[in-house]
């Protein structure tokens, strides 16, 4: 369970100021996936970051599997948008995976076999010695999902993490993601600009306002679990949702609330 707590983060000092977050609380049972939308600068990266405990909100609390978030917790995964910078040129795919279990009291033969279990996950179990330099955009940001399934983690945080590949990749990936998330317990923060991905990968989006980052609404995805990237996108409910999640997004009320 991942719980914040009236969470406000500002950045600079005194006439500088600029408050990013702005009370916001979430609730996150273990298992789920929430995606997280809002316009440009609106804090959904910053939040992200206070999760991770990369910077120390200026108020309020952070509480993963009950435990205060006070640095960087061992039980998490993230997955950023450049993929390019976040594997290491210089190792092989199968080992920018067993390098990030080196903290895992594993031996090494484990390590490569969660390793080469996790790539065979994402089907480059054939890219396993080969360089990310040798691998397409799309291949690369399986190798970074590879390297967050293997760890295990409670929490995974994604921060817009299919926005750097084509638009079919991109589908590949949402699904890949689904699948992940149906073989685990992992609870999954996904931050995106895509409002319909939102809606398909999601048991829940939370939509953010514009500077200061609140949290206008929080609403249930009510589609069956089993999802398809044609069938579920032209269900009534998805439709409707996506449509709901656009106006608040854009600052209208839901329908039916004025
Ligand atoms: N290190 C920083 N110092 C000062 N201001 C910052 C810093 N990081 C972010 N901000 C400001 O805080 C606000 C929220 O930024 P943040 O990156 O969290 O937004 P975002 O919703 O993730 O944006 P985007 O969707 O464009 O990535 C923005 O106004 C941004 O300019």
């Amino acid at each position: 369970m991942l719980e914040v707590l009236k969470v406000t983060h500002t950045y600079g000092r005194a006439q500088e100021l600029h408050t990013a977050l702005e009370d916001v609380s979430l609730e996150v049972p273990a298992g789920e996936l929430v995606s997280i939308v809002g316009t440009s600068g609106c804090g959904k990266s910053t939040l992200l970051r206070a999760i991770a405990g990369l910077i120390a909100p200026a108020s309020g609390e952070i509480l993963l599997s009950g435990v205060p978030v006070r640095g960087v917790p061992d039980n998490l995964a993230v997955v950023f948008q450049d993929y390019s910078r976040s594997l290491l040129p210089w190792l092989s795919v199968r080992d920018n995976v067993t390098f990030a279990l080196r903290q895992r009291r594993m031996s090494r033969a484990d390590r490569r076999t969660a390793a080469l279990d996790a790539l065979g996950a994402v089907g480059l179990a054939d890219s396993a010695a080969k360089y990310p330099w040798q691998l397409s955009g799309g291949m690369q940001q399986r190798v970074a999902i590879a390297r967050a399934i293997a760890y295990g983690p409670a929490l995974l945080l994604m921060d817009e993490p299919f926005g750097s590949v084509d638009a079919q990749t991109r589908e590949d990936l949402e699904d890949l993601l689904l699948r992940v998330r149906g073989d685990t317990d992992m609870t999954i923060l996904v931050v995106t600009h895509d409002i319909d991905e939102s809606v398909y990968i999601g048991d829940r989006v939370i939509v953010m306002s514009p500077s200061p980052g609140r949290i206008v609404a929080d609403l249930a995805v009510d589609l069956p679990k089993d999802r398809d990237q044609i069938t579920t996108r032209e269900l009534p409910e998805f439709v409707h949702l996506r449509g709901e999640v656009g106006r608040l997004v854009r600052g209208q009320a839901l329908s039916g609330t004025g």
